[in-house]
Order: C-alpha cells, then sequence, then structure tokens
C-alpha cells in the first residue's frame, strides 16, 4: 500500500514570508551557514506500526532524541508498555540512526504511584503526559479527576523529578474553543502550580500570548513551554484561507495573530523557558480530509527549517540554538547534544508530497520519494503460493475497481475466494453477485474518499505473516484500518501515465492543496500534513558529505550561491 505524506501548507502564505535577509546577505557575498548544536524535539508523535516506519527517518534525521507522546491507540500507560514501545522506534530507525527516544507516559485517573516509580526506574521514560479527557487525538481515556484521583501521582512525580507535560486545554463544550488554553491555565494550571510548586511542568504547545505570560511568571526550572513550528508561522486565518484547509487544524488550534506575534517574541527573546516541540502529528489523509477531520500536523521533515526561518526573520538567529538545542535539555535535567549540525540556506523546497509504502515498498525507493512512481512496488514478505494456508485477504474498503479483472462462474463469495487462492497468479478478488478475479498487478486501482459511497470491497491478497507481523496486536482487530492500510498495494504499479493524469486530476480537486501523486488511495493514504516551504532560499539541513540532504527525497542541489563565512556571527 503506497501512502502520501501531504504537504498542504504554502509559506508563500506566511504573513511575514520574504527573502530579504537572504537578497542582503547574497548582495554582501555571506556565506549562509549555521552551525547549531544537535537538536531535540520535545514533542513528537510517532505513532506505531508502518506509520512510525514511514516518519521515524525525518525525526531521526533532524533531532538528537525526542519526547515521544503516549497516545497510540491503547495508549502507553505503563512502563513495560513504554519499553516496548521504545524496542519498536528503535528497530524502526534508519541503520547508523543514534535517535534517542525518550519515553512518556500517559496519565488517567487510574495511574498508580508505584507505576511512577518504576518508570523512574526503568530509566527511558522521562516525563508522564497530562492530556484532559477529550482534549485531542486519542485523549480519550485521559484524565477526568485531576485534582482527586491523580493526587498521590502527582505527589509521587514530585518525588521523583518527573516531569509532567500538560495539553492545556479545557474540555468544556461551553468554552470557546479559542479560549481553552487560557481557561486551563486559569483554571487548572495555576492551581496545579501552586499545589505542587515543586513539579516539573511543560506547558505544551502553547498557543497565547496568555500562555507566554504565564510561563514567564512561573519559577525559572519548574515551568516551561514547548513551542510548535505551526504556532510560530500561522495564524487562525490559515484555517480557512480559500477554504477550510483541514491541514493547517491542529489542538490547541492556531490562534489570531497577536498571539501568533507573542510567541514568535517569547521564543527569540533568549528565554531559557521555551524550547523546541515540533508536535509532528501525523494522520491518515482520509482522517483529516473527512467531515470530521482529527487534529494534528505533520512537521517533522520541515520544523527545523521552519524554526530557522522564524529566528531569521525575528533578527534572532543568535538564539536559535539555546532554543532548538539547550534550554530542552537543561529543563529535564540531561547532557545537551555535543554533535553540531549545519544548516545551509539553500534554494530547497519541501516535496509537495511524500509517498511511503506498507507492506509493500516501493521497487526504487529513491525514485519514489522524488515522486515518479513508475517503478511500482514490492511485497516486503512474498506470498507462498505453495502454501495456500500462508496467504490470506485483506479486504480494502470502497474502491473503484482495478482495471483488467477476469470474471469466473461460483456460487458465493468463499467459492470466489477459493479460486483465488487456488491461482498463484491471483492477487485480489471481489464478490457482488459475480466473482471476479484480478492477477498480477493492480492497475488504477483507488479507494474512494469517506465521503463517496459508491464503491466496493476489494479482497487484497497477502502473506498471512503479514497480518500477523504487527505481533497480531489485540489491536490489529479493532483497527482494521491499519491493516487495510498495510495490505492493500498488492503488486499495484502505476504506469506514469495515469499517475500524471490523476495527480493533476486531484490538483484541481484540491484548489491550492497539494496532495499525493497516488491518486485513488485517497482513503488509504497517511496524511502528514506539513508545511512547504517557499521555493526560495530556506535553512536546511546539511549531509554529512556537505550536500543538502533530507534522507527521504535524497540528495538536494546544495546551493553555492548564498555562503556566510563566519559561523561564530551566527551562533
Ligand atoms: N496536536 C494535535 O492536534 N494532535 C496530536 C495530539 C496533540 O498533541 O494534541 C495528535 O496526536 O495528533
Amino acid at each position: 500500500m503506497i501512502k502520501t505524506l501531504a504537504l498542504p501548507y504554502k509559506a508563500s502564505t506566511l504573513p511575514f514570508a520574504n527573502v530579504r535577509v537572504f537578497n542582503q546577505l547574497k548582495a554582501k557575498g555571506a556565506k549562509m551557514e549555521l552551525s547549531i548544536t544537535q537538536p531535540d524535539d520535545w514533542h513528537l508523535h510517532l505513532r506505531d506500526g508502518d506509520l512510525l516506519e514511514a516518519v521515524i527517518s525525518h525525526s531521526a534525521f533532524h533531532f538528537g532524541r525526542g519526547i515521544v507522546m503516549p497516545n497510540l491507540k491503547p495508549p502507553i500507560k505503563t512502563t513495560a508498555a513504554a519499553v516496548a514501545y521504545r524496542e519498536s522506534i528503535l528497530n524502526a530507525l534508519p541503520a547508523n540512526s543514534d535517535f534517542i527516544p525518550l519515553m512518556t507516559l500517559y496519565l488517567t485517573d487510574t495511574t498508580t504511584p508505584e507505576e511512577i516509580k518504576l518508570a523512574r526506574e526503568s530509566g527511558v521514560v522521562y516525563a508522564v503526559k497530562l492530556y484532559p479527557a477529550g482534549a485531542t487525538t486519542n485523549s480519550q481515556d485521559g484524565v477526568t479527576d485531576l485534582f482527586g484521583k491523580c493526587l498521590p501521582v502527582l505527589e509521587e512525580m514530585v518525588k521523583h523529578n518527573m516531569p509532567l507535560l500538560v495539553h492545556g486545554e479545557v474540555t468544556d463544550p461551553e468554552v470557546d474553543i479559542f479560549d481553552r488554553e487560557r481557561v486551563f491555565i486559569d483554571t487548572v494550571l495555576r492551581p496545579l502550580i501552586q499545589k505542587f510548586p515543586q513539579l516539573k511542568v511543560v506547558m505544551e504547545h502553547v498557543t497565547t500570548a496568555d500562555a507566554v505570560r504565564f510561563v514567564e511568571s512561573c519559577s525559572e526550572g519548574f515551568v516551561a513551554a514547548t513551542v510548535t513550528p505551526q504556532h510560530l508561522v500561522l495564524n487562525r486565518n490559515s484555517l480557512f484561507q480559500g477554504g477550510l484547509q483541514p491541514h493547517n487544524y491542529c489542538l490547541p488550534v492556531l490562534k489570531r495573530e497577536t498571539h501568533r506575534q507573542a510567541i514568535v517574541s517569547a521564543v527569540t527573546s533568549g528565554s531559557k523557558r521555551f524550547f523546541l516541540g515540533t508536535d509532528s502529528a501525523p494522520h491518515e489523509r482520509r482522517k483529516k480530509e473527512c467531515s470530521c477531520g482529527c487534529a494534528g500536523i505533520y512537521n517533522a521533515l520541515v520544523a527545523l527549517s521552519l524554526y530557522a526561518k522564524v529566528f531569521e526573520e525575528a533578527g534572532a538567529l543568535d538564539k536559535l540554538e539555546a532554543f532548538t538545542s539547550f534550554n530542552g535539555p537543561d529543563f529535564y535535567g540531561l547532557p545537551r547534544n555535543t554533535s553540531k549540525i549545519k544548516l545551509i540556506k539553500s534554494r530547497w523546497k519541501v516535496p509537495e508530497s511524500l509517498s511511503y509504502a506498507s507492506g509493500f515498498e516501493p521497487r526504487i525507493k529513491a525514485d519514489w520519494e522524488l515522486g515518479d512512481h513508475s517503478g511500482g512496488c514490492v511485497r516486503k514478505i512474498p506470498l507462498q503460493c505453495e502454501n495456500r494456508e500462508n496467504d490470506k485477504f485483506s479486504v480494502v474498503p470502497n474502491t473503484h475497481f482495478p482495471e483488467n479483472s477476469e470474471s469466473i462462474t461460483v456460487g458465493n463469495i468463499d467459492e470466489c475466494e477459493l479460486a483465488c487462492l487456488r491461482n498463484c497468479s491471483c492477487s485480489a478478488y471481489a464478490f457482488d453477485n459475480r466473482c471476479l478475479i484480478w492477477r498480477g498487478c493492480l492497475f488504477n486501482l483507488q479507494e474512494l474518499s469517506s465521503d463517496d459511497k459508491s464503491g466496493r470491497d476489494l479482497h487484497v491478497r497477502v502473506a498471512a505473516s503479514q497480518l500477523v507481523g504487527t505481533e497480531a496486536k489485540a489491536k490489529a482487530k479493532r483497527n482494521t484500518s491499519l491493516i487495510v492500510f498495510g495490505a492493500v498495494c498488492v503488486f499495484f504499479c502505476f504506469f506514469g501515465s495515469v499517475l500524471v493524469f490523476l495527480w493533476r486530476k486531484r490538483q484541481r480537486d484540491t484548489a491550492g492543496l497539494h496532495y499525493n501523486e497516488v491518486e485513488g488511495f485517497g482513503d488509504q493514504e497517511l496524511d502528514a500534513a506539513s508545511f512547504t516551504c517557499e521555493e526560495d532560499m530556506n535553512w536546511v539541513r546539511q549531509g554529512i558529505d556537505g550536500t543538502i540532504v533530507d534522507e527521504t527525497i535524497g540528495p538536494l542541489e546544495a546551493s553555492a550561491e548564498a555562503q556566510f563565512e563566519d559561523d561564530e556571527e551566527m551562533i
């Protein structure tokens, strides 16, 4: 199954986007290069399964460590679950990556003080996350009684110097969504800090001037805040610009421009209370583009570039490194990273979409990531036709059937399935009063959007081990869509012409939002909304060999046009 990371946001619509600084430096013949200590990401959603595999390299390329959010399905509520999750993250890391996942526990009304002790002793859990129940994605199991049932746990956290990471929004539907952070500060956070002045608290993804003032008013070293790139570069207009923009929807929701400016001033002031936390939050595309789209913006690929851009625009590049690389570890009492990375001003345009495969992988990964899907994809786990028991079928709902079907005469769906199993070249079947089978590649298979109910179920043949591959996680059943997600791809080979046609059509349909080239797989694609940096000079991480590299998209053109000779001036 091929999925796509959508990158819909045009930096050209940023309120402050310009290339003035670049042009001035260029005119001086300056070398535009930043050398900063390896940054960390103090708020990161990596998900699990195929999605984890798809996104991990973006974070691992840019960041040394990441505080990994626990809001999986089911949430990471225990140290044992955190240890297992950490293992799967480490397994998904690209070879030679030394990225360190710092695990968190999901606080519930029933979390015990013993669990906090275990977490601290584990050496892998670094914080506990407070989601008010219902506040955001996968927060249903969150806290409903912070000042009651959670008190013993909070006391234990103080004892172990375990930070509490807070999604700072009330969930009362009576409270206007734009006021939820402010009301949370008054009704929850302030009383919490008064009650537990020794508790380390990180107010996550602050979005308002109120939050900035609040954090600044608290004791340094005990209360801090993370800031996302989206809340630094977007205001709430971005949600409605030219139509509803689901890819700019995250929680806490974007606020008005004055709030954005307050956050920019806070982070660029050099205050130690604010540090980098991307809140990079990938979602299946269909879960964003539907009648009830979920919250979260995927930004791991571009976050660092955007932060650098914000600091540059504020004339505060000298403060960037503390924000990205010092304030976070200092707050957590962890050592700062020792290695350096280079950001180079380069003519870099973030690709409009990023495709990845699940269950299947592109035949030629580099081509695929550059948008050339003509090589098609191959199974990660081959079918074992000789032993039919080893093959299974995964249902892809609501599809517009691929081309080249063959009709065969059988009585019911079971016979249709058996007929497909008996035929080694059969890659899928469908039964809808008659039995259709497909051999080999599935050409132009399209899964329709959730709003279009005209499609029919396609049963795609996959290796049984692939279905159990994710440890048959009890969740396999619950999470049919994930299986579907992983199983769909069966041999589908797209011809360039089909792709181009569909891609263009998609571009028309989405009126300025730039989605995947792999048209027709809408319901199975990952939506991982992010920003498209302007096709001008952007701060881009430099690879080891001096090229401008993003692991996912291969070496990019390194610009020799602008060079800023004196590193020291920049940090
Ligand atoms: N930021 C979001 O809008 N979504 C996050 C959860 C969160 O951090 O609120 C997610 O997990 O998708």
